[in-house]
C-alpha cells in the first residue's frame, strides 16, 4: 500500500510555480572558501593540479552514481577518464560503456559552455543509458517521459512504499522544460551560485525523464557553476558531499516539494552550505597532496623494494583517510601477493627505516605511515 505523506498538494500544483521565493542567503563564507581554493591552487604545480582534477572527477562520477545505488568500479571510471582525457596514465583498460558515458557527460557539463538546450540534455540522457534500459526496466531513452501514469518518487519495501513526491504529469513536461531551459540560458542577475542551486531543484521537481533525473540534475548544477571561473567545478565534487549527506538531501527535497507558497529558502540554505563543504573537502585533499610530496622528499634516500613501494603508494592514495584502519600483515600479503614471512620482514624493515610505525600487539598489530 502506498501512503502519501500529507493531504497532497505538490509545489508544481500551485499556479505560481516556478516563481520561487527565498530569503537572501549570504555567499560571503562560500566566496571566501573559493578565494582560499584559488590561492592554494596558485601554489600547486601542473602535475598536482591535474591530479586534483582527476581525483575530483573520479569522486564525482562514483558518487553521483552511488547516490541512487548504482555502483561503478573505481578502476573502470579511472580508465575512462584516462582514455577520454588522453592523460597517458598507467591503465588497466577496464573502462566500460557505462563509465565512458558518465565521464563524457560530466566533462561536457564541466567544460562545454555552449547553451544547454533540449537536444543536448536528451543526448546526456541517451548516453546515461547506453543499453536502453535501467536495470531490467526498459525506459524512454533520449526522450522526456510520455507515460500517463503518475511519476512518483517512492521509498520502502514494495508493500509498504512511501510516496515522497509525485512529479508533474508527462503532458506538462515539454512546456515546463521549455520554461526551464529558457530560464537557464537567460542572462540573469542571479549569479552562478544561486542559479546552480535553483537549477538543481527546479530540474528534479520537473523530473522530466523516466530515470536518471538525479544524475542529470547534478550535471546541470556543474554546468551552471562552470559559467564562473571562480566557482569552477573541476576542482571539487558536489556529489561526493551529497552522497555523504544523502539522508539530509532527501529530507530537504521532501520538505521543499510540498512548498506550495514556492518558498525554497530551506533548499537554498542547505545547498549553499553543501557547496561550502565541497570546497572544504578539496582543501583537505590538497593538503594531502602536500603531505605526500613531503613524505617522498623525506624518504628520497631510503632503499625500498618494489613490494614496499607498492604498499606505500596504496596507503598514500587513501589520504586524507587512513588506509582501511592501518596496514596489516594479511593486507600486505594480498596487496603484494607474497608470503606471510616476507610480508612480516618487509614491514619490520619499514619500521626500522622510520617509514612506518607499528601499533598494537600480537594479532592486533597494524602499521601506519610516518607522515
Ligand atoms: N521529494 C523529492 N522531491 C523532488 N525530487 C526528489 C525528491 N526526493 C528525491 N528527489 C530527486 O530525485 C532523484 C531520484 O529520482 P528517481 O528515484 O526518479 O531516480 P532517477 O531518476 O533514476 O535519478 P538518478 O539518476 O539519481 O538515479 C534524487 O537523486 C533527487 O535528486
Amino acid at each position: 500500500m502506498k501512503t502519501y505523506h500529507q493531504a497532497k498538494k505538490w509545489i508544481w500544483e500551485d499556479s505560481n510555480f516556478p516563481n520561487f521565493a527565498y530569503e537572501n542567503i549570504s555567499l560571503d563564507t562560500l566566496n571566501y572558501k573559493f578565494g582560499q581554493l584559488d590561492m592554494v591552487k596558485k601554489f600547486m604545480n601542473e602535475d598536482d593540479t591535474n591530479q586534483l582534477q582527476l581525483e575530483q572527477l573520479l569522486n564525482e562520477a562514483l558518487s553521483t552514481s552511488a547516490i541512487e545505488g548504482e555502483t561503478l568500479q573505481r578502476s573502470s571510471v579511472r580508465s575512462s577518464i584516462n582514455k577520454i582525457l588522453k592523460l597517458g596514465l598507467e591503465d588497466d583498460y577496464s573502462y566500460t560503456r557505462e563509465s565512458d558515458a558518465l565521464i563524457e557527460i560530466l566533462i561536457d557539463a564541466k567544460t562545454n559552455k555552449e547553451p544547454l538546450d533540449k537536444p543536448r540534455i536528451l543526448q546526456w540522457h541517451k548516453a546515461l543509458f547506453p543499453t536502453g534500459s535501467s536495470g531490467l526496466r526498459d525506459i524512454n531513452v533520449g526522450h522526456f517521459r510520455t507515460d500517463n501514469e503518475d511519476m512518483q518518487i517512492v521509498s520502502g519495501a514494495w508493500n509498504r512504499e512511501k510516496v515522497h513526491y509525485v512529479a508533474p504529469p508527462s503532458s506538462k513536461i515539454e512546456e515546463l522544460m521549455d520554461g526551464f531551459l529558457l530560464w537557464l540560458n537567460s542572462d540573469s542577475e542571479l549569479g552562478s551560485i544561486y542559479k546552480a542551486t535553483i537549477a538543481h531543484l527546479y530540474f528534479v521537481l520537473i523530473h522530466p525523464f523516466d530515470d536518471g533525473n538525479g544524475r542529470i540534475a547534478r550535471a546541470i548544477t556543474d554546468y551552471v557553476l562552470a559559467e564562473s571561473s571562480f566557482a569552477n567545478p573541476k576542482f571539487y565534487s558536489i556529489s561526493t558531499i551529497i552522497y555523504q549527506k544523502r539522508k539530509e538531501y532527501y529530507e530537504v527535497l521532501d520538505k521543499v516539494c510540498i512548498a506550495t507558497d514556492q518558498d525554497i529558502s530551506l533548499w537554498m540554505r542547505w545547498f549553499i552550505k553543501l557547496l561550502e563543504e565541497s570546497i572544504d573537502s578539496t582543501l583537505i585533499a590538497i593538503e594531502a597532496v602536500g603531505v605526500k610530496a613531503k613524505f617522498w622528499d623525506r624518504q628520497r634516500e631510503t632503499k625500498l623494494n618494489e613490494r614496499q613501494k607498492k604498499v606505500i603508494l596504496k596507503m598514500l592514495s587513501y589520504l586524507p583517510q587512513e588506509f582501511e584502519g592501518g596496514m596489516r600483515v594479511q593486507k600486505y600479503m594480498s596487496v603484494t601477493k607474497t608470503t606471510r614471512l616476507t610480508a612480516s620482514r618487509d614491514l619490520s624493515d619499514l619500521v626500522s627505516k622510520g617509514v612506518m610505525l607499528s601499533h598494537g600487539k600480537g594479532r592486533g598489530v597494524y602499521y601506519s605511515l610516518v607522515l
